[in-house]
């Protein structure tokens, strides 16, 4: 067992440097006295530069925070997950996303035994989804692709399809649904027609109520439509492929028990991105996360993109205090970003025991929120200018854009620029209302294309950023049991609706279900 980073003493070096530095810091200072501010706070990695220089921290505050991963032996860590090792504790499993982009035949040192036929599986699994995929894009009849899932079998695709539009075989149409809302499946189904459309039943377990009870509907409304051959027109992605054939699906993908729901867009599970963009497209996705991979794998710490990036979610979430991280994609086809990365910071590590179960002394993971830019600027942006509290902000940008028109790109850019200008900068003259304080951070991420490669390699980066801030709290960033309870008592409440029954609940729930007994719609 490493230690955790509370637990080394660095930590207690960092409280004092953060007393007696770190408080008063002032960026604009900064600037001023270290020409070479940007050149050391800037990363490039695969496909992606990062400027962190705009960020409340300095030179030795990163040392102190590097010296901290190396006490709590974070290559150690990050080599375990590499090779297989069943670092997810409580559930007894390796966490090996990093095998699905890993290439054919490429053996790591320290690989556990069974990898070496896993990555022979992946490539086998691969192919044969790939080659699905290329007779999907070439069959004319197939109009609309309809992806029924949630959570890790939803955000990545949806997201990823979205992002990587421009890469999009034209006269296709993707749709998602992942809420077990009704509303959502009913107005796709408004919009599909059964022979033309192809539904896609994504989940790992094939247990998830919402993707189930949204499978079932769609299969009832397929035969009423008077659809033929459910074979063709419903494929099965899990790694419950014995639950997916009892649900009478012929055609499954299958993957792993070790690829995590959220880390699962690399696996069977991208079948809709492959779709999209094609087999070679996505092979280009995964290419781009191996680059990555590589980087994290290799670069010495102070140069690791993933590691720089964690030390600076740790610095601000447990000395400086800042509760969230903003994310703002300065492109409005990374819409779904913000969702993902919630899903991927805050189910990895929202948690608040280690991995024995120790209850944590400090704060882990921030709030991930976020939208666009520039429209989150004309609707919260106002609280990152002037507001009490100072959020992290974290800002994507992409050099060359994928229109024609005239100028928006540059305007773009500029505003992009200049929000993180203005919230370093601030503004001395006037006062009160507008007095802009200034000082606030933000980081700036740029790609230099919005490319399969470069996406696959922004989101690996992310990946591994978790995975790191996770290992120094000494988390396992791949189990989720805080999903567990309310999936419960869902269970326990929803005959209760149809009954009325309010015995034992407590006073508001009992309310509230007074109002809402008898509830119209069949349970599924
Ligand atoms: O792919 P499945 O098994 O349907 O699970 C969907 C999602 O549900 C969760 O287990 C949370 O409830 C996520 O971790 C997962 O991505």
């Amino acid at each position: 067992m490493h230690p955790r980073c509370d637990e080394t003493p660095q930590w207690a070096q960092l409280q004092a440097h953060y007393q007696a530095q770190g408080r008063g810091l002032d960026l604009r200072r900064a600037f001023a006295e270290d020409a070479g501010r940007f050149a050391h706070f800037s990363q490039q990695a695969p496909h992606v530069f990062a400027d962190l220089s705009k960020n409340l921290w300095d030179r030795q505050a990163e040392a102190l925070l590097l010296d901290m991963a190396r006490a709590c032996r974070l290559e150690h860590s990050r080599d375990a997950m590499f090779a297989g090792q069943a670092v997810n504790s409580t559930e007894g499993r390796a966490a090996l996303h990093t095998l699905l982009r890993r290439p054919r035949g490429l053996a790591l040192p320290g690989d556990e035994p069974f990898v070496a036929q896993a990555l022979q599986e992946v490539h086998a699994t691969l192919d044969a989804m790939l080659a699905f995929a290329e007779a999907v894009r070439a069959d004319a009849q197939i109009t609309d692709i309809v992806n029924i899932g949630i959570g890790g079998s939803d955000l990545g695709p949806h997201m990823a399809v979205r992002a990587l539009q421009a890469h999009q075989l034209p006269g296709r149409r993707f749709h998602f649904v992942s809420n077990i809302d009704g509303h959502e499946l009913a107005s796709v189904l408004q919009a599909v027609r059964p022979e033309s459309t192809l539904f896609i039943v994504a989940s790992k377990t094939f247990t998830t109520l919402e993707t189930m009870a949204n499978a079932r509907s769609a299969l009832d409304w397929f035969a009423a439509q008077g659809g033929q051959d459910v074979a063709r027109h419903f494929v099965a992605l899990t790694a419950n492929v014995a639950k997916a054939a009892e649900w009478g699906m012929s055609r499954t993908f299958g993957f792993w028990d070790w690829v995590g729901g959220r880390y699962s867009l690399w696996s069977a599970i991208g079948l809709p991105i492959a779709i999209a963009i094609g087999a070679a497209g996505f092979r280009d996705f995964l290419a781009g996360a191996h680059a990555m991979d590589e980087h994290f794998r290799s670069a010495p710490l102070a140069h690791n993109l993933p590691v720089r990036l964690a030390l600076l979610d740790i610095w601000y979430r447990n000395f400086l205090g800042l509760p969230s991280r903003c994310i703002a994609p300065y492109h409005a086809w990374l819409q779904r970003l913000p969702a993902y990365l919630q899903q991927l910071e805050m189910e990895s590590n929202g948690k608040r025991v280690d991995s024995q179960g120790r209850a944590l002394p400090m704060a882990t993971a921030p709030v991930i929120w976020g939208e666009p830019g520039s429209n989150g600027q004309h609707a919260f942006f106002q609280l990152l200018h002037q507001g009490p509290d100072v959020q992290a902000l974290e800002i994507i940008a992409v050099r060359d854009s994928a229109h024609g028109l005239a100028g928006h790109h540059q305007m773009l850019l500029a505003n992009a620029l200049a929000q993180a200008q203005a919230l370093m900068q601030g503004r001395a003259s006037g006062c009160g209302h507008r007095h802009f304080p200034g000082n606030r951070p933000s980081s700036f991420v740029l790609l230099d294309a919005l490319t399969p490669a470069s996406l696959g390699a922004y989101l690996a980066l992310q990946e591994h950023r978790v995975f790191c801030s996770g290992s120094l709290w000494g988390i396992n960033s791949f189990d989720q049991w805080g999903v567990e309870l309310g999936k419960q008592l869902a269970q326990d409440l929803q005959p209760r609706l149809h009954t009325g029954d309010v015995a034992g609940l407590d006073g508001s729930t009992a309310g509230l279900l007074q109002r809402l007994a008898g509830v119209g719609g069949r349970a599924p």
